[in-house]
């Protein structure tokens, strides 16, 4: 008997475009939410975007109440739970970068209430996926949540946004070959389940990232757009998928332990595509494809090297040595690389 069943749960609505936040209370009413609109956002995307959103809300007759957070954190999670007990919201809105985002979808999908995502930064795939990424202690969870059910991208405030967050967004977008590497070697190895489709799509998404790449200028609005679209695209393949395994292998694992060991260095994205020039590496070895991922990040204006993060050789080869640890996803580390083989990968690769 057959008895395999899955759900698949996709935004509703994804808004696109040139001065589209002015159109937020139509797209939002659109969407059939009810009630008092709690906007989750941190400080600099306040500024950008938050405040015209409250305006725009109020306009097309909400009651929007605001919070502001500063981590991605569960405290940031209970934060938002508490402010809703006395605004009692109808639904959550993300403003900013991955992190309010994230913090908005998991209090939205504790709260039991709709979620809408406005990034103010085309800086990681977390702007569409059902996932939260939230660290704690020596790990970092991958949690569940309902994907956002409207997205508002405007890619005016995009573009103005500073160009290293467009290009974290690219890297985030390229590490996906990696990713989708691990997922295949777990597949393989461990039997982890793997979706044909999610994976397709995750690659197909870097491929199509990589080959738009001299159209990514900075201040160019048509970036934006060309970025934004390729994030959607990743955050379903993880919404297919119903994991962030598409779009989340070892080289992610590395940069969860480098905002560990030194927090706050370097962008999310920045980060995985490093990380990906070095998984790559372990995947295919010196003559493998690990300067196709590197020429890639180069052309996207991405940093290839440790120096370019601003992070030490050390705290590179501590991290690469230690991701196998943040969590149980099986990925090329395997039960960890030895240190000799951590420093022969970033040398070989330049990164270090
Ligand atoms: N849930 C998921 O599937 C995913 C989650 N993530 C998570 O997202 C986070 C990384 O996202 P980021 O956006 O890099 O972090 P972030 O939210 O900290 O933003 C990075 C910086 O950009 C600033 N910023 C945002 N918009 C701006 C604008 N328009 N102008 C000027 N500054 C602006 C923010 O204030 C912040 O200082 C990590 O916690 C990562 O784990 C990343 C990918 C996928
Ligand atoms: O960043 C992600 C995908 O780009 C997902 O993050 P996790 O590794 O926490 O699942
Ligand atoms: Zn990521």
């Amino acid at each position: 008997m057959f008895e395999k069943s899955t759900w698949i749960r996709l935004p509703r609505n994804v808004v696109v475009g040139h001065d589209v936040l002015s159109e937020a209370g139509e797209v939002i009413t659109s969407t059939h939410l009810h009630g008092r609109p709690l906007v989750v956002t941190s400080e600099t995307p306040k500024a950008v975007a938050g405040d015209f959103l409250l305006e725009r809300l109020e306009a097309a007759g909400f009651d929007p109440a605001v919070v502001v957070i500063e981590a991605a954190s569960f405290g940031a999670v209970e934060r938002v739970l508490e402010a809703a007990e006395t605004v009692e919201p109808g639904f959550l809105v993300g403003v900013g970068g991955g992190k309010p985002i994230d913090i908005a979808k998991m209090a939205a999908d504790r709260l039991d209430v709709g979620f809408v995502s406005v990034p103010t930064a085309a800086s990681h795939d977390g702007i569409v996926s059902g996932r939260g990424s939230v660290p704690e202690g020596d790990t970092r969870h991958s949690v569940a949540a309902a994907p956002p059910i409207a997205v508002i991208a405007d890619t005016g405030i995009i573009a103005e946004a500073p160009w290293e967050l467009l290009t974290a967004g690219c890297a985030d977008i390229i590490s996906n070959y990696t990713a989708v590497k691990d997922w295949k070697l777990a597949n393989r190895l461990k039997n982890v389940e793997y979706s044909e489709y999610a994976g397709a799509l995750s690659q197909m998404t870097a491929e199509l990232l990589r080959d738009a790449a001299p159209s990514i200028k900075r201040g160019l609005e048509e970036s934006a757009w060309i970025v934004v679209k390729a994030l959607v695209s990743s955050g379903v393949a993880m919404s297919i998928a119903d994991s962030s395994r598409p779009a989340s292998g070892a080289e992610h694992l590395f940069s969860h332990q480098l905002d560990r060991i030194v927090p706050g260095s370097a962008l999310h994205g920045h980060q995985v595509g490093v990380g990906s020039i070095l998984t790559e590496y372990l995947h295919s070895g010196a003559d493998g494809e690990w300067r196709a991922v590197r020429d890639a990040l180069a052309s996207i204006d991405a940093p290839t090297t440790a120096d370019q993060l601003g992070i030490s050789d050390e705290a590179v080869i501590e991290a690469l040595t230690t991701a196998h640890q943040i969590r149980d996803r099986y990925t090329i580390l395997g039960d960890g690389i030895e240190e000799a083989a951590a420093i022969e990968a970033a040398t070989r690769t330049g990164v270090i």
